[in-house]
């Protein structure tokens, strides 16, 4: 399964997802035994990866995306082409909601959902997370 509405060349796709898979293999998730990676693609060319990072209080856990967002904004970087997330599921894997809300703060327009088998599927900021809010809600 590949779907994809975006102007990146399949090459860039498939870098962004290998690189993914590269951060998948830091995942601390010894709760959930879920490992998920993420790469996030920057205007500039840069790229940041990312792994979840568990907690023995669960709900302090630190999904892939917003890893791989925070070390990027951290280092003053807060432009973005693209986020690839992958983990091993059925199809391709998709953002938790609290990831959507991180993503749409910074208007990444291109997120590729991946898993390891091969499939991937390229979405827009619209169809991750209709109706969203942001500054302009305020
Ligand atoms: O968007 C998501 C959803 C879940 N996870 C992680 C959190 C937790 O460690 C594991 C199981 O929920 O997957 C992510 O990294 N990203
Ligand atoms: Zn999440």
């Amino acid at each position: 399964m590949i779907e994809k509405e975006t102007d990146m060349t399949e090459q860039e796709i498939q870098k962004l997802i290998d690189r993914a898979i590269v951060a998948r293999e830091k995942t601390y998730s010894p709760y959930s035994h879920f490992g998920v990676g993420a790469a996030l693609l920057c205007e500039d060319g840069a790229i940041y990866e990312g792994c979840n990072i568990e907690n023995a209080s669960y709900g302090l856990t630190n999904c892939a995306e917003r890893t791989a967002i925070f070390k990027a904004v951290s280092e003053g970087r807060t432009n973005f082409k693209a986020l690839t997330v992958v983990a091993d599921t059925e199809g391709p894997c998709a953002p938790c909601g609290a990831c959507r809300q991180v993503i749409s703060e910074f208007d990444i327009p291109q997120i590729i959902l991946a898993n390891l088998k091969g499939n991937y599927k390229v979405i827009s900021l619209d169809e991750l997370l209709p109706f969203r809010f942001g500054a302009d809600s305020l």
